[in-house]
């Protein structure tokens, strides 16, 4: 009886899905697109939990991946990476997913994806999509696009030069003593490289955020169970970072009681207490405006100082001002760290590039001690800037940036063509895609840090280079145009500084294998980049395979 109403219902559901399916081809096919369609929504709930398992099936069988049909390959949750132009090649520079829970329009067309993003009222963010990250109250990844400019307004106030300068130092700091955790696991090599990235980037941001600096505990003695998550706003948020998914799943406040198993109220304390943590900040921050002291100075300062409290257009209340200081966290923490992973790691493969940006750090800082490194010196460390630019352009962590049609029917111009898209239509700039695209990228797949560097006329050597600047919509990591991201510089002063302060004297090096050639060398840390998963964003699944290893020249 119970397997035949099972039976029953799963015919039901497959005959439902696969109506869904057929219906969308035939809206897609409708818009003269080609269509690729896929029986699963890479993001829908229960193909996101259930599809790790069948990769890991699929792994075991010696099948190449470029050999299985679309209807796998674009099922795949990182499908965005693992095919990166290819789609483009064989579809054009516009192509419809079709899936039982809709269409998704993909442009890989920089001129139409520069329109796409200056038109963030007709292609808008899906607010939808983010909800499950309003924890603490709305903010501006998931405020309706009417309150998104409120939010924007307050909170790229704090996003200033006192900030940068501040995260300059502060990342030098954590990286000396990330160097110095390194070079102490030599023998052992480093055992967790994105662990560590993600504490210096942790740090910085919990320090820049409330003022309060943290000492770097390397990934070999950090123990999420030993935090007082309590007290410090940093293991609060890393205990609420480490378990998002559950917190986005399960409310904090089911999380905590007395018949909460202690592993998962745990979880809820953490997520719990940094909410009364960033309340007493913003109360005590708001008293200081009263008392007409200066506040602590960090970016919580700036950000309720930015709030105008005399007009009710530029008013966030105290859910929304928790909600966006923790929206700035999270959407600031495991993106930088992540590329910054990436980024030693490819370095720590390329010896060679090692020695040029050595060069430009030299000639640059005059040898200077880390200790006496002025902010001013970021923007001339453009070899520095380079390959983190490069690691972006393969690595990106934020491979899908999705738009929904909004407002009736929506035109784009792709070359002689104009599409004309329904509302209600997810559309997406080709991210990967456009970065990897040999149309305007020389040997995409290759991480050449160098293709952006330009000498400029007349001049040679460190001084008379200048960055290349792409086509504009062929490189957006950060989003364009008015909703694109708030901590770009933010990114950029940091993955800068940890650079320059890892090369200046010390180097990376891949613990080779006897008889291992440097090209095997490069080939083994390629495909650890390779071996990557997009749970949440771009990040490598283990990077210890390797084997790094940090030492003093
Ligand atoms: C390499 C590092 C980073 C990358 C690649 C990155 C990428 C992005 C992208 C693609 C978006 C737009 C998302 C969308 O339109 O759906 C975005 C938005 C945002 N990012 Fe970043 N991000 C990085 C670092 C940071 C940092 C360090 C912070 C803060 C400290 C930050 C804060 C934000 C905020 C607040 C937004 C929302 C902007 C708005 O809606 O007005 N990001 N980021």
């Amino acid at each position: 009886m119970i397997f035949s109403l099972v039976t029953g219902l799963l015919t039901i559901y497959g005959c439902w899905t696969w109506l869904c399916l057929e219906f969308n081809v035939r809206r897609a096919r409708a818009l003269g697109l080609p269509v690729v369609r896929t029986p699963f929504d890479v993001n829908g709930h229960l193909w996101v939990v259930v599809q790790p398992f069948v990769w890991k099936l699929f792994a075991v069988v010696p099948i190449p991946w470029s050999a299985y049909p679309d209807i796998v390959r674009f099922s795949h949750r990182n499908w965005n990476y693992l095919e990166k132009s290819n789609p483009i090649q064989r579809f054009g520079p516009v192509w419809a997913l079709a899936c039982p829970g809709g269409v998704h329009i993909y442009v890989a067309d920089p001129d139409a994806i520069e329109d796409i993003f200056s038109r963030w009222k007709d292609f808008v963010r899906p607010v939808h999509k983010y909800e499950v990250l309003s924890i603490y109250g709305p903010s501006l990844f998931n405020a309706p696009i009417e309150q998104w400019p409120r939010h924007r307004k307050a909170v790229a106030a704090p996003f200033n030069e006192s900030i940068m300068k501040f995260v300059w130092q502060e990342t030098l700091q954590q990286t000396r003593a990330m160097l110095n955790y390194w070079t102490s696991q030599s023998a052992a090599g480093i055992p967790d490289l994105q662990r560590d990235t993600r504490t210096v980037t942790l740090n910085v941001l919990a320090s820049t955020v409330f003022r309060e600096t943290y000492d770097f505990v390397g990934s070999a003695n950090l123990k999420l169970t030993n935090l007082s998550t309590a007290e410090s706003f940093r293991d609060a948020l890393l205990v609420v970072h480490h378990y998002i998914i559950h917190l986005m799943v399960i409310p904090y406040r089911y999380l905590i009681g007395p018949l909460v198993p202690q592993r998962l109220s745990r979880i809820g304390l953490a997520a719990l207490n940094l909410k009364q943590i960033m309340t007493k900040v913003v109360t005590k921050e708001k008293a200081a405006i009263k008392d007409g002291s200066p506040g602590s100075g960090g970016l919580v300062t700036s950000l309720v100082r930015a709030i105008d409290h005399t007009s009710k257009r530029g008013v966030l209340s105290l859910k929304e001002t928790l909600g966006n200081i923790f929206m700035i966290n999270f959407a600031g923490l495991d993106t930088t760290a992540n590329v910054l992973a990436f980024m030693i790691m490819r370095v720590a493969g390329e010896p060679e590039i090692q020695d040029w940006l050595r060069e430009e750090i030299m000639a640059v800082t005059k040898g200077r001690p880390v200790q006496e490194w002025e902010y001013e010196l970021f923007s001339e460390l453009r070899r520095c800037y380079a390959v983190f630019l490069e690691t972006l352009r393969l690595y990106a962590p934020v491979t899908g940036l999705p738009k929904t049609t909004a407002r009736g029917v929506q035109s784009v111009q792709i070359g002689e063509r104009t599409i004309a898209i329904p509302p209600g239509t997810d559309v997406f700039p080709m991210l990967l895609g456009v970065q990897t695209d040999p149309r305007y990228w020389d040997n995409p797949f290759n991480w050449k840090p160098k293709r952006w560097i330009a000498c400029e006329e007349g001049s040679s050597g460190v001084f008379g280079e200048a960055l290349m600047v792409p086509r504009k919509g062929t490189f957006f990591p950060w989003a364009e145009g008015p909703q694109s991201c708030l901590g770009k510089k933010v990114s950029q002063v940091e993955s800068v500084a940890v650079l320059a302060a890892l090369l200046v004297i010390h180097r990376m090096r891949v613990k080779s294998k006897p008889g291992e050639t440097e090209d095997e060398v490069r080939k083994r840390v390629e495909d650890c980049c390779d071996d990557n998963n997009f749970n949440i964003l771009l990040e490598m699944n283990n990077p210890a395979q390797v084997g790094l290893e940090c030492f003093e020249i």
